[in-house]
């Protein structure tokens, strides 16, 4: 808390100066740690370091000025004792390769990266496990969570899950503060799954809300895309409570609804009639769904699940069927009971 002598509290290295890695780095150093921001552009974050603003993602917002912020990845870790990812999926494995060989013993690895590692469908907690090895504290950073309210203090609730209790409470210690509450959790499979499903789920509701199918058809595909979350999550063996908490529903609502969501904007400009290359350079930073949505399937494959919305989503993001035909896909389904295998089956 903002009164804790910082010396006394862990010091952090937020690694990744984007939108949500520069939001975090702000509200864990109004907090008191001694927070340092590493990204790869090093003229970007040298003028984040003196100007104390990430103009590019977070512009007009005046970020603590004990926030520093460095190019040198060395620098950023030397004396850290809590490492927080906040790259995207792309770059996960890359960024995790990069800073082993820098992280202090002690440092645990948290990261509030959505989505799987591109091309193997592997969960980000697989990744974590076989570049940093065993005995490493892993925690999963997720939930509803604009960057842009959380960097302008606005109240906001996420969770973090790890399979060792002790360092998911040292992370969410680091972000609970007066305006944000950290809740804590030991099931990063649900955890995971509900951040990357959420993306493609958004891009869902983008197009119906593009198409103007009207608020019916919103509610509709929310509530059929969390159906589609809880049946992968029993397969893949996460817990339900994670999915109906703030890793899934409620990063779902946020982002099926918010028009902050970079994913939900993508769906309705192709809802629009737009393309998807103007689409993604119009938004101008990171739209995890369109690498998510073809890890999601192959997931739902390997587990023999059917998906229709996001196999839908995967379709028309790859240009396969166009949001009409996507629509009339979902639309001249069979009927079929709403809970054939029970609630979670
Ligand atoms: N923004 C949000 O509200 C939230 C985002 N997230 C998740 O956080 C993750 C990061 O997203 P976000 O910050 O929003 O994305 P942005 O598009 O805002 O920023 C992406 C950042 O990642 C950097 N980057 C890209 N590739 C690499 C790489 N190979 N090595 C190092 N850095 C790289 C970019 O650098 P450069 O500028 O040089 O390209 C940029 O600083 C995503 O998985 C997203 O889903 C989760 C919750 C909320
Ligand atoms: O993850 C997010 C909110 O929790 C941000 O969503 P977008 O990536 O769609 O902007």
């Amino acid at each position: 808390m903002a009164t804790a002598d910082p010396a006394q509290l862990p010091a952090i290295a937020v690694l990744g100066a984007g939108s949500w890695g520069t939001a975090l780095a702000a509200l864990i150093a109004r907090h008191g740690h001694r927070t340092v921001l590493w990204g790869r552009d090093a003229q970007a974050v040298a003028a984040i370091d003196a100007t104390h603003e990430n103009a590019r993602y977070l512009p007009g917002i005046a970020l603590p000025a004990s926030l520093r912020a460095t190019h040198d990845l060395g620098d950023a870790l030397r004396h850290c004792d809590l490492v927080l990812v906040v790259v995207p999926s792309h770059a996960f494995a890359e960024t995790l390769r990069s800073l082993a060989p820098h992280r202090p013993a002690h440092a645990g690895v948290a990261w509030a990266t959505k989505g799987f590692e591109p091309g193997s469908g592997r969960f980000l907690h697989e990744v974590a496990n076989e570049v940093l090895g065993d005995g490493v504290p892993l925690a999963v950073v997720t939930g509803p969570s604009f960057a842009k309210e959380v960097a302008q203090g606005l109240p906001t609730a996420l969770t973090v899950h790890g399979a060792d209790p002790d360092f998911a409470q040292q992370v969410a210690d680091a972000l609970h503060g007066p305006a944000f509450r950290a809740y804590t959790g030991d099931d990063m499979l649900g955890a995971e799954l509900g951040g990357a499903m959420k993306n493609v789920l958004a891009v869902a509701t983008g197009v119906a809300d593009g198409m103007q199918l009207g608020l019916n058809a919103r509610a509709g595909m929310i509530t059929r895309g969390l159906n589609e979350m809880l049946r992968l999550n029993a397969a893949i063996g996460g817990k339900a409570e994670t999915l109906m908490g703030l890793a899934g529903l409620g990063d779902l609502v946020l982002t099926c609804t918010g028009d902050l969501s970079r994913n939900r904007r993508l769906g309705l400009a192709l809802g629009r009639g737009q393309s998807i290359e103007d689409a993604v350079r119009e938004i101008g930073q990171v739209v995890e769904s369109i690498q998510t949505a073809d890890e999601v399937i192959r997931q739902a494959d390997r587990h023999g699940i059917e998906l229709p919305i996001s196999s839908a989503v995967r379709a028309v993001l790859h240009g396969e069927i166009t949001p009409a035909e996507g629509l009339q896909r979902l639309l001249s389904r069979d009927q079929k009971p709403e809970y054939p295998d029970g609630l979670f089956g």
